[in-house]
């Protein structure tokens, strides 16, 4: 097998396998020879999956690789997908809303899903693939979407794609390499997404039109058509670098960035004040484009020492052979002894008088005039740093220089060259900053070498990504995340309830107990491979090592998603309470995830009955895992800008990537039965108390049943020594007021009013509910219970995937069901907001009570992770929220690592149990399993 330093380039999608295969090889190879394996046993292996990208990518050099045809994938795709409907087309957008409509394709035909840009270097490849279509509670949708009044799809009466943005690329000489790409994903045809969507133009004679720039788009136009049958509709080059940048810029938050003195930091661009801006694209050669808006534009300069000369000159200087091994080598260089500094000339000494350093070139390569040396004199390392050097310092000078002449302050550099390199970026941003004297700054890209591409793409008519919004585009790192769910299978809960209303419901629960405490099924030992563990090694210094590997990930499309209408500012919003940026926090938090993978690769590969190809995909899921934990220890701002929610949902990303769709599946299950099975008895406690105490016991219920927590590694103790019923039942009795953090009697007041007064009941509250279990069971849906008797409505806001043991908004109706079956309230208000549409519920009084009642309903938040970001809602939670009242968070995700200092423009009840020591000193100054009640008007 070749080995990728023969093979530098696998594009974006395979940088990312690159990073993954270098250390999960031996694991891959075992993929790789149980491919067949995988197949039969009916392994739902997804097309884009790391797994089968490493298989794919991984066997090396050319003409070895082994592409997998599509037709021979083991991708189990339904007959009865939903194909796109073409009758729908139409477009009769509402454009009352604030938010622009995203035009999507009408019909598949019209959509293409690859854009290339053929360089002098390198080709570029951007293309989109459908989400996968995931399983939906499609009765539960339609019922909540006409209590919300949303009509189809909230404001779209047309189809909306959600799908992936896919960043590719290969070096031009190797374009049989690109081609056999294109061929084995099928890309060539025409559709969106060729696996699922048949629209085979070729095969009916037509050309099939891709949309393709840069100059290879005319010379590679005939090699194309032959090979592929693809004729190339060819875009200006300028039009699309300038298109894709605006779009980045717009679209990505966190996109462009300055880099100084090896400190990365974001910038956020404001959209109403983006031009005028200089764009220095440094491919093989440089152009220089001066951007005053979407399409305007002027090419003002450019300069023909770029990219290809340094890695041309480098090349024949050094010997190396692929520019990665170029850039390598000039981090171990010394300029000095090819450069002629100014203390050369001036014997050691600075140049004072015009500013000048002792070290500062004087002339670039100037030492080598000496008749004592040859080429071989010279270190490879030097001559690298050296041409480095010159070529990123003219190009900075060049650029500031373009800038002064039009008065632009701000210059954006894209262009593979820099790739991600500190040391480029460095040199640059000082030679911008020393010739400006700080007037003018340089910004960086993220997505740097692919400005031409995304604007090929970008030219397809119709698609509408122009459109788009920055909610709407969603960056995972670094992997897919299929859409998959589960349903709960509870066997029914029967005579629990039936015998022995003498002991209480606290008891029974903790009978049951061991139904919650039993030891999950384990994976044998020795079967993950938790030994491997990556322990981040810092490579110190300014010229790190080309960070850019994993820096660009898949843009998840999800045009459904929307800033959730009650925040008080969504610009100044900032999901995140701890910020990783200070290093120990990060430290900190990275333990904590380390430390909890091996019993959480245990409940992954338990969930998926602990076959040998789960333990494989879990030793894959853990390296993959730690490989990125390592790099972002490394550089924290790799993919992005890093909170602790983000690394909270690359977590989830990475299971699902490895097809761990569900990995507290049984426990979940194990949970929500015994809860159900109390929790008659549990009400009938509660209706016996007056009002106050109610109230008062309702959130005491809450928070001491968010211990129920497998994410926290106290509550993972306690769980494994068996004792945490012991403490939820102490806690349930005896929750010692004040909490920590104690709103509760203004709450009450806003609940019940004082003296006589008697406060207006809230309409709707919505309920972001957390963990399975007790939490929502015991928790939760009590609270819920209460609302409603007061004539509120209650939306439950659940995670639309599975993240740790939260339930998710398939599972609840189910829930909801089983529980309203004891319990009248619960079940008039769930028949009101269409939950019970399957089950004829009969309650345990045998009695149909159909008086009318304010509608319990179910939405799903739009997200899979422990935590919430709301600026990226499901378009039905921005629908429900916008006449909601009160806001209740629950969870330390939800409440406390996110959203603990959010505004809203409603009330807001923020519930939580602290079950981090550190978060709990930090945040309220206390302890371990301290309360968090915040009660919050609206602002
Ligand atoms: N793996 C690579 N192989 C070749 N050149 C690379 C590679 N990675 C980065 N480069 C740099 O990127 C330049 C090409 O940048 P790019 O933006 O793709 O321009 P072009 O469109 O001219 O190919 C090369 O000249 C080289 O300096
Ligand atoms: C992942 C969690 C936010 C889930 O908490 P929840 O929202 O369910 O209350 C939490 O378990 C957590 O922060 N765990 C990591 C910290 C720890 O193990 O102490
Ligand atoms: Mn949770």
């Amino acid at each position: 097998m070749a080995s990728l330093k023969e093979d530098p380039i696998l594009g974006i999608d395979g940088i990312i396998i690159k990073e993954e295969f270098e250390i999960a090889k031996p694991v891959i190879d075992k993929l790789r020879e149980d491919r067949p394996a995988l197949e039969t046993e009916g392994t739902v292996i997804k097309g884009e999956s790391v797994i089968d990208k490493v298989i794919e990518e991984g066997s090396g050099g050319q003409g070895e690789r082994d592409m997998v045809p599509p037709t021979s994938t083991s991708i189990h795709r339904s007959g009865s997908r939903p194909q796109l409907d073409l009758s729908k087309a139409a477009i009769e957008g509402n454009f009352e809303e604030r938010d622009p409509t995203i035009l999507l394709p009408n019909q598949s035909d019209d959509i293409s899903h690859l854009a290339l840009d053929i360089g002098g270097s390198l080709i570029k490849l951007v293309y989109f693939s459908r989400h996968q279509d995931r399983p939906t509670n499609d009765k539960r949708k339609k019922t909540v979407k006409e209590r919300l009044g949303i009509s189809n799809g909230n404001r779209r009466s047309y189809p909306i794609l959600g799908g992936r943005l896919h960043f590719v690329k290969f070096e031009t000489s190797k374009i049989n390499e690109c081609l056999d790409f294109i061929s084995s994903k099928q890309l060539h045809r025409g559709g969106v997404d060729s696996h699922s969507w048949h629209s085979d133009t070729s095969s009916n004679g037509n050309a099939v039109i891709k949309k393709a720039t840069g100059g290879g788009a005319y010379k590679y136009a005939d090699l194309l058509k032959e090979r592929l049958g693809v004729s190339l509709d060819k875009e200006d080059e300028m039009d699309c670098l300038v298109a894709g940048a605006n779009f980045l810029l717009k679209a990505i938050r966190h996109e462009a960035f300055t880099h100084m003195e090896g400190q990365k930091e974001f910038v956020q661009i404001d959209q109403n004040d983006m031009f005028p801006y200089l764009l220095v694209n440094i491919g093989s050669g440089v152009s220089m484009i001066k951007v005053d808006g979407d399409g305007k534009f002027e090419r003002v300069s450019g300069t023909n020492v770029g990219g290809g000369t340094y890695w041309g000159l480098g090349r024949l200087l050094t010997k190396c052979k692929s520019f990665d091994e170029l850039l390598e080598l000039s981090q171990k260089g010394d300029n000095g002894t090819i450069d002629m500094l100014v203390g050369d000339i001036y014997g050691g000494m600075d140049y004072n008088k015009i500013g000048l350093s002792a070290s500062t070139i004087a002339s670039s390569f100037g030492k080598a005039i000496s008749e004592k040396k040859e080429l071989t004199n010279y270190r490879p390392e030097d001559i690298s740093l050296s041409l480095l050097r010159m070529i990123s310092y003219n190009i900075g000078q060049i650029s500031y220089l373009n800038a002064l002449r039009f008065g632009l302050k701000r210059i954006f550099f894209g262009g593979f060259f820099i790739r991600g390199h500190a040391y480029t970026m460095d040199t640059i941003s000082f030679a911008v900053h020393f010739w400006s004297k700080g007037e003018a700054q340089a910004m960086f890209l993220r997505h740097e070498g692919f400005l031409g591409a995304l604007g090929a793409f970008m030219s397809y008519e119709k698609h509408g990504l122009d459109d788009l919004m920055v909610h709407q585009l969603v960056e995972r790192f670094p992997m897919g995340a299929p859409y998959t769910g589960g349903k709960i299978h509870g066997p029914p809960l029967g005579d629990l309830n039936e015998k022995a209303s003498a002991i209480s419901w606290m008891e029974k629960f903790v009978q049951k107990g061991t139904e919650i405490t039993a030891p999950v099924p384990m994976a044998s030992s020795g079967t993950t491979g938790l030994g491997g563990f990556e322990v981040p090694s810092s490579k110190g210094g300014t010229l790190r090592s080309d960070a850019s590997a994993l820096n660009v990930g898949v843009l998840h499309l999800v045009p459904t998603l929307e800033v959730f209408p009650q925040l008080a500012d969504p610009k100044m919003y900032e999901p995140n309470t701890i910020d990783l940026a200070d290093h120990s926090e990060l430290e900190y938090w990275f333990t904590v995830l380390s430390d909890h993978l091996p019993d959480l690769v245990d409940k992954a590969v338990a969930s998926e009955g602990g076959t040998d190809d789960s333990k494989r995909r879990g030793d894959a899921f853990a390296h993959a895992f730690s490989a990125h934990l390592a790099r972002l220890m490394e550089e924290p701002a790799a993919y992005g800008k890093l909170g602790l929610a983000n690394l909270l949902e690359l977590r989830e990303e990475c299971l699902r990537e490895f097809q761990f769709v569900d990995a507290y599946r049984s426990i979940k299950q194990r949970e929500n039965e015994a809860s159900l099975a109390v929790l008659p008895d549990l009400l009938v406690e509660l209706d016996s108390m007056t009002e106050e105490t109610r109230l008062l016991t309702l959130i005491e219920g809450v928070l001491a049943a968010n211990i129920f927590d497998w994410g926290s590694r106290a509550c993972v103790e306690l769980y494994h020594k068996g004792t945490i019923i012991e403490i939820y039942r102490m806690s349930r009795n005896k929750m010692q007021r004040p909490w920590r953090v104690d709103d509760f009697d203004a709450f009450k007041e806003r609940m019940l009013g004082s003296g006589d007064k008697k406060p207006c009941p809230h309409k709707r509250a919505l309920l972001f509910v957390d963990n399975s279990g007790a939490d929502v069971i015991l928790g939760m849906l009590p609270l819920a219970r209460e609302l409603l008797r007061h004539g509120t409505e209650v939306v439950l806001v659940a995670n639309s995937l599975p993240a740790l043991n939260d339930v998710t908004a398939m599972e609840l109706p189910d829930i909801v069901a089983e529980a309203a079956k004891h319990c009248d309230i619960l079940r008039r208000a769930a028949e009101a907001g269409g939950l019970l549409v399957d089950a004829m519920i009969n309650t345990s009084d045998g009695s149909k009570d159909n008086s009318s009642s304010v509608p319990l309903m179910v939405v799903e938040n739009g997200c899979g992770s422990p935590c919430i970001d709301l600026r990226q809602v499901s378009s039905e939670l921005a629908a429900a929220a916008k006449d909601a009242d009160l806001i209740v968070l629950e969870g330390m995700g939800r409440a406390l690592h996110t959203n603990f200092n959010a505004r809203f423009k409603c009330e807001a009840l923020k519930l939580a149990m602290v079950k981090n020591q550190r978060l709990a000193e930090k945040l309220i100054e206390g302890n371990l399993y301290d309360c968090v009640c915040r009660y919050e008007p609206a602002s």
